[in-house]
């Protein structure tokens, strides 16, 4: 399947000057343009949640793998741990070790595919990495971040999230966006795919009670943002 969207947002040059700037060492000549404002920006979303997504059992499935795959704790930027930032257990679902959940790769692109040809039309090449199984318990959190950093991680154009857990079972524990002027409270419900760029701030608000499991991925482009 092709993942790539041929941008249909179509922006006029409606100004266009061109202006000498004086530099420390040189002047340079520059043009500078403004772009029309476009309808379709309407259409341009902060974040795409689709409620029901996956099924119970199809999370009944996935959450099989919590106990097949090895635990870590939460790293942050690739590195050591720092549980004021980020306090949780991970388990990375490789496919080279799990080649039966090649299903969950499947429909997550599936839908990153089609929510990201609707708003964003970024250039994405694939997953960045693998799917990362993540759980958090009393206590547990994860403060304000953005997804993009150096190496590797600078290669995200889309975070997504998938909830895991029955809301019924556990308290805090909220997946918070920041894309606008207020943080926005995801849905809780089961099932839930979330998709958002990844330059969006974002947390998981502290869990006071039970266990949430989320499933967590990144689909990049080897080109620059775009
Ligand atoms: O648990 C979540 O839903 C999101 C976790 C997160 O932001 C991350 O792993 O980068
Ligand atoms: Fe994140």
């Amino acid at each position: 399947m092709s993942i790539n969207a041929q941008s249909n947002v179509e922006y006029k040059v409606i100004n266009q000057q061109v202006y000498n700037i004086q530099l420390m060492d040189r002047q340079v000549e520059t043009k500078i343009q403004f772009v029309s404002e476009n309808p379709n920006d309407a259409t341009i979303s902060k974040y795409v949640a689709l409620e029901h997504c996956f099924s119970d059992q199809e999370c009944d499935t996935i959450e099989t793998y919590f106990s097949q795959v090895k635990a870590m704790t939460g790293e942050v930027g690739g590195k050591s741990v720092h549980k004021a930032t980020r306090d949780s257990t991970l388990h990375w679902l490789r496919l080279n070790d799990h080649p039966d959940s090649v299903w969950i790769y499947e429909k997550i692109m599936h839908h990153v595919a089609q929510v990201n040809a609707e708003n964003w039309q970024f250039r994405l090449d694939g997953f960045e990495s693998s799917i990362q199984l993540t759980e958090y318990e009393p206590g547990g959190h994860y403060t304000w971040h953005q997804d993009i950093g150096s190496r590797r991680s600078g290669l995200r154009k889309l975070s997504v999230s998938v909830q895991l857990s029955d809301p019924e079972t556990y308290v805090g524990g909220g997946l918070e966006l920041h894309a606008t002027q207020k943080p926005v409270m995801m849905p809780r419900s089961r099932g839930t795919l979330v998709i958002f760029p990844s330059y969006t701030l974002h947390r998981v608000t502290a869990m006071t009670e039970g266990t949430r499991r989320a499933l967590v991925t990144w689909i990049g482009g080897l080109e620059a943002y775009r």
